[in-house]
């Protein structure tokens, strides 16, 4: 009989050391805007403490593959999603998932920054509060405190969390948002351009932040600009008129592409 040793069955079950463990996946997923069809069976692996850029033309697909992670999708009339997604092997399109916690797994950072028209502090609590993830006024300042450290805004807002979060520059109310997602402890945050209404020097410091977030939080942000992706990913999938053209190691993607059309996006000959 052939026996499976210990080892030989955790080498089955495990992954390949050094490779990251896959948090989510997507699996021939389709999206349908009513008759009109968006996406055509995307495969694609995000892996765990990596951030992974969504690259392509305007309207190839990439904000809707972003929010089928989420099921953003979910609050889009006639909008329908076929395929498989799962976080950490669990559908999510399970009807038995509850939505309001994935979102809190997998959170979201919009392109304009929108913070509620609350106090700075306000802003960070709400989530935890509605999540019951506090228990008393203490515990709440430290996870405010915590967010907004994480999010590398604390020192500039530490002295004005009473006042307006609307009162803070387009970066500082970007980085708040990031806080905001951060403070319900997501495993999962999702970018869809959080740099397009920022100035260098906010995109800069978002970018450094991003850097530092995958440590602890995996990352997919949808990118128009190329040197961002080159910039913040480990990862690249490029997508064009609804398909994957195809993904891999970011270095790769941008010096030695397998296929023309990321060849000729990247290096502006469309899109
Ligand atoms: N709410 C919607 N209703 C109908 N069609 C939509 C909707 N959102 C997106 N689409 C269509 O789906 C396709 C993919 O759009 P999507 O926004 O995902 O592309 P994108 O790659 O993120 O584009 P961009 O880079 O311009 O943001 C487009 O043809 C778009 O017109």
């Amino acid at each position: 009989m052939n026996m499976l040793t210990e080892a030989s069955i955790e080498q089955k079950l495990s992954p390949m050391k050094n490779e990251p463990r896959i948090k989510m996946r997507g699996d021939k997923v389709t999206v349908h805007y009513g008759e009109k069809q968006a996406l055509f069976g995307v495969d694609l692996q995000i892996p765990e403490h990596q951030v992974t850029a969504l690259i392509g033309p305007s309207g190839c697909g990439k904000s809707t593959f972003l929010r089928c992670l989420n099921r953003m999708n979910d609050t889009i009339d006639g909008c329908r999603v076929g395929g498989k997604v799962t976080l950490d092997q669990e559908d999510v399109y399970d009807p038995k998932i509850d939505v309001v916690e994935l979102r809190a797994r997998v959170g979201m950072v919009f392109q304009k920054p929108n913070p509620f028209p609350k106090s700075i502090y306000e802003n960070i609590a709400y989530g935890p509060r509605i999540h019951g993830l506090t228990k008393s006024k203490a515990e709440m300042d430290e996870v405010v405190e915590k967010s907004l450290r994480k999010a590398a805004i604390w020192d500039e807002v530490k002295d004005r969390l009473s006042e307006s979060g609307t009162g803070l520059s387009g970066g500082q109310q970007q980085r708040l948002c990031i806080a905001r997602a951060i403070a319900v402890s997501p495993e999962v945050i999702l970018m869809d351009e959080p740099c397009s209404a920022l100035d260098p020097i906010a995109t800069a410091k978002v970018e450094e932040l991003i850097d530092e977030l995958r440590q602890n939080y995996t990352i997919v942000i949808v990118t128009h600009s190329m040197q961002q992706a080159a910039r913040v990913s480990q990862r690249t999938a490029m997508f064009h008129i609804g398909y994957l053209v195809e993904e891999g190691p970011t270095d790769k993607m941008f010096t030695n592409p397998d296929d023309k059309r990321t060849q000729d996006y990247i290096t502006g000959r469309f899109g």
